[in-house]
């Protein structure tokens, strides 16, 4: 492991102490909240042709954005005057961007590939770690794919040590090939693991424990009773090859740890453990031996492929001018609306039914990052943040939630990601799945203005579409390395840490106070709403 120093991230200037931003202002005033989108795309013919950004693997159509030339300058200004190349570059360097934890935030470097030009000893050192632990874990995967005496695979983590992982085990099964069934338990609900372990035998069974910390109550409460039932279902099946079988074999066999904090692996009973640097932030950490899981579903080619697409993403935000550069684009975009139009939410739309879960994996990576109310100082920002990111996969949330988008009060921007190609499962509705992506695009941007009142839209509601191939690792590795820069940006204009969350923190703490008074029975200094609310649950005995 690579314990030198990261180099300081500079200090740049914050959106709102720039002259972009009164530029975008006063623009916003005079031009941008009029601007008609319906009439735009009706008269602009050459409008199609001119929003279209390309990228590794992935494509956007801004065509049914609100923006226009003028507005785009302004913004590709902005990202000039807040130095956004400086701190992309600290980025790309590893240097110390997440201040609140003393941390870089360095996962580009887990995508790199072996030999990349290392521009210190600093990088050298830390792209061999990362190597010989990719090579580790990616060899023990195609061992687990090989071992026929192992059916089922569990990984036992949450929040980034499940989301990502999930999504792309999901979203890729058709590269499974033969591997494991996997299985993801998140939730401390006994729900979770116990309607799964019903379905599995111990003796064919692998544990993943996935935790960077390996301290969250969630995944170590669930870790242990997999433990508990594993010995428990080996005792009971006892036979002469397991009779020699102590519990620490049966747990070196069954249980491996994805983690930071080796030490606590090891005292748990673990003994294969792959670990991973403390500059890989958990909702950034599927590239790192948290994604075992993901390995282990479509093997160590696959894999590689899902880090090449990746790191095809990674050269681009590096090196393309602002104007071409997606995740800048979608960024400024993202700005734009937020903080000139005053959108609060975003609606995330995948036609594709192996992304279903991408929406609860964007929304940790959105919402956890840049949901923040201070700037990196300390100093409370005058503006909002990240917007509520939210949203199902299509067709089906046009039967559910999509009549609000038509016709309610809020405009709340649509991103629709459509792959070009069918997966290898009935390809013939391919056709039907991507014409209704259009077709709600078209009905937001264009509406419908004749019949009566309750049968009109107003349309001029924007969208974007993300446009990829097929769904397959390259891709899939291009689109999430695409959010990930996006989010970057976007926190770097606003002056905020990406890369902390305490404000996970606090509820982590009173929920273990909440357990240990329910337990003693002491409440002083307790509020009576919660005194009741234990009462009420069964938490606490009743003081009477
Ligand atoms: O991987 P772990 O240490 O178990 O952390 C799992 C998750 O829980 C935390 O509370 C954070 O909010 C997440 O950013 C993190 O991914």
């Amino acid at each position: 492991m690579n314990h030198s120093p990261p180099p300081a991230a500079p200090a740049t200037p914050r959106c709102d102490h720039t002259s972009a931003w009164l530029a975008l202002q006063q623009h916003y005033a005079a031009v941008g909240q009029a601007f008609d989108l319906r009439h735009t795309l009706d008269t602009d013919t050459d409008r199609f042709a001119q929003m279209q950004i390309e990228a590794p693997y992935v494509r956007a159509d801004l065509s049914r954005s609100l923006l226009d030339g003028p507005t785009g300058l302004l913004l590709n200004r902005l990202a000039d005057e807040t130095q956004l190349a400086r701190a992309r570059e600290a980025l790309f360097g590893g240097a110390m961007l997440n201040t609140t934890e003393q941390r870089a935030a360095w996962h580009v470097q887990l995508r790199r590939p072996e030999g990349y030009r290392a521009a210190s000893d600093y990088e050298a050192a830390a792209l061999q770690a990362v190597h010989d632990t990719l090579n580790a874990f990616l060899a023990f995967a195609e061992q687990v794919r090989a071992d026929r005496g192992i059916t089922d695979v569990v990984n036992i983590g949450i929040g980034g040590s499940d989301l990502g992982p999930a999504v792309a085990v999901q979203a890729l099964h058709a590269f499974a090939g033969g591997g494991p069934r996997l299985h993801f338990v998140s939730n401390i609900d006994g729900d979770d693991l116990g309607s799964l372990l019903t379905q599995l035998d111990p003796q064919s069974t692998l544990f993943l424990v996935s935790s960077k910390s390996f301290g969250t109550a969630e995944t170590m409460t669930n870790a242990r009773a997999a433990r508990h039932w594993l010995l428990g279902g080996l005792a009971s099946s006892i036979n002469e090859q397991t009779a020699a079988a102590s519990e620490a074999d049966w747990l070196a066999r069954h249980f491996v740890g994805l983690t930071t904090n080796i030490e606590a692996a090891h005292s748990f009973g673990i003994q294969t453990i792959f670990g991973f640097e403390e500059w890989v932030g958990g909702r950034f950490s599927l590239w790192s031996s948290i994604g075992l899981s993901i390995a282990i579903a479509i093997g160590a080619q696959n894999f590689r492929q899902l880090l090449a697409g990746a790191h095809a993403m990674d050269e681009h935000f590096r090196t393309a001018p602002w104007e071409d550069n997606l995740p800048v684009q979608l960024a400024l975009l993202d700005i734009w609306y937020r903080n000139f139009h005053g959108f609060d939410s975003r609606c995330i739309a995948p036609y594709a039914h192996g992304l279903r879960r991408l929406t609860a994996y964007l929304q940790q990576l959105e919402m956890e990052s840049n949901g923040k109310s201070v700037d990196k100082t300390g100093q409370p920002l005058p503006f909002k943040t990240a917007p509520i990111i939210w949203g199902e996969a299509g067709t089906n949330g046009q039967h559910a939630y999509f009549q609000h988008l038509h016709q309610g009060p809020m405009v709340i921007p649509v991103e629709f990601i459509v792959a070009r190609k069918p997966g290898p499962l009935l390809p013939g509705q391919h056709k039907a799945l991507q014409a209704n992506a259009l077709a709600q695009a078209r009905a937001l941007a264009f509406g419908k203005n004749d019949g009566p009142a309750w049968k009109q839209c107003p349309g001029n509601r924007p969208s974007s579409l993300l446009l990829i191939d097929a769904l397959e690792p390259t891709s899939l590795g291009a689109l999430i390395a695409l959010y990930e820069h996006r989010i970057f940006v976007s926190g770097s204009l606003w002056g905020i840490n990406s890369f902390d969350q305490w404000g996970v923190e606090l509820g982590k703490t009173i929920a273990k106070d909440i357990l240990a008074r329910g337990e003693s029975g002491d409440f002083d200094g307790l509020d009576a709403a919660t005194v009741g609310a234990m009462q009420w649950l069964g938490l606490a005995a009743s003081k009477d």
